[in-house]
């Protein structure tokens, strides 16, 4: 649904390279990174908010360029800034965007306000940062977008809103023609809904894997230096400490053991996100 191929984007200090991958209907990608890594930047790609340098982003098999207007209809993007709209209440925000989109469903958008308890007559400039993202989200999904884009959607939102906005997303992507797309640094919410992790490392894709196979094939050891060294593992990344070593490698046939556990996303970060 989703296919970024070779996007590349160049700022003067910061250098966004080749990223490929894919993400299908029906399913939900996470993309992680530490801060500055890219996230936003592929996003905004994405989002035709900034134009790729080289390479090509596909929504249906079609350049998003080839097909603007039919990616800006079918595309739910939640961010926190709503600065464009800040003078106005929600009610006016609501018939702003009511006009982009010919799907929108009022009776939707207000089901929402209702359920996230967000006024109508509140101005968008006293909304909360949560009530923010609350609002966008009501807007993406009353317009019945396929293809739902959230730029860091939980930071400022409770665990228990988080909680209730990941189910939402997981409801509306039942129907098997959606797809999402959402950058995080929170990893109990990939945990619980990410079907694919995308990780970027300084402008770089290091990883793009469903959550299915990081779990059957990423493991990590702990031990003694030379455990490791005796081990004749093939690591993708090691580390040698004072007391202890452990190490990030694929291997689908180990046995999980006290020393060899099933990677964990945090593992994931931790050994392939920084240098
Ligand atoms: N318009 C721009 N012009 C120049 N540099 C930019 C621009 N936008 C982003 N950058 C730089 O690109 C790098 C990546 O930024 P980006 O916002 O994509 O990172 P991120 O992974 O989303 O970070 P965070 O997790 O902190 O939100 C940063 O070094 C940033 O300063």
């Amino acid at each position: 649904m989703l296919r970024l191929e070779k996007v590349s984007k160049d700022f003067d200090k910061f250098k966004l390279e080749d990223i490929s991958f894919e993400l299908k209907e029906g399913y939900i990608m996470g993309l992680i990174g530490h801060n500055g890594s890219g996230k936003t930047t592929i996003i905004k790609l994405i989002m035709n908010l900034l134009n790729v340098d080289s390479g090509n982003i596909y929504y249906m098999g079609e350049d998003i360029n080839k097909i603007s207007k039919k990616f800006k209809e079918e595309v739910g993007f939640v961010y926190d800034e709503l600065y464009f709209y800040e003078h106005l209440k929600v009610k006016e925000f609501k018939n702003i965007v009511k006009s982009f989109y010919k799907n929108f469903e009022n009776n939707k958008f207000d089901n929402y306000l209702e359920k996230f308890k967000i006024d109508k007559d509140t101005k968008i400039k006293n909304l909360s940062k949560g009530q923010s993202i609350k609002l966008m989200l009501a807007n993406a999904l009353s317009h019945n977008a396929k293809l739902l884009v959230l730029d860091e959607p939980s930071s400022g939102l409770d665990p228990i809103f988080r909680k209730e906005m990941i189910s939402i997303i997981q409801e509306e992507l039942e129907s098997g023609d959606k797809c999402a797309i959402f950058s995080t640094h929170i990893l109990t919410d990939l945990e619980q809904c990410a079907d694919y992790i995308t990780l970027i490392k300084n402008g770089k894709l290091v990883l793009s894997e469903s959550s299915e196979y990081i779990k059957e094939n990423y493991k990590v050891i702990k031990g003694s230096k030379k455990e490791l060294d005796d081990s004749n593992i093939n690591f993708i990344k090691r580390e040698d400490k004072n007391y202890y070593s452990q190490g990030l490698f694929i291997e689908s046939g180990y046995e999980t053991t006290n020393n060899i556990s099933i990677a964990t996303i945090e593992d994931i970060i931790y050994f392939m996100g920084r240098d």
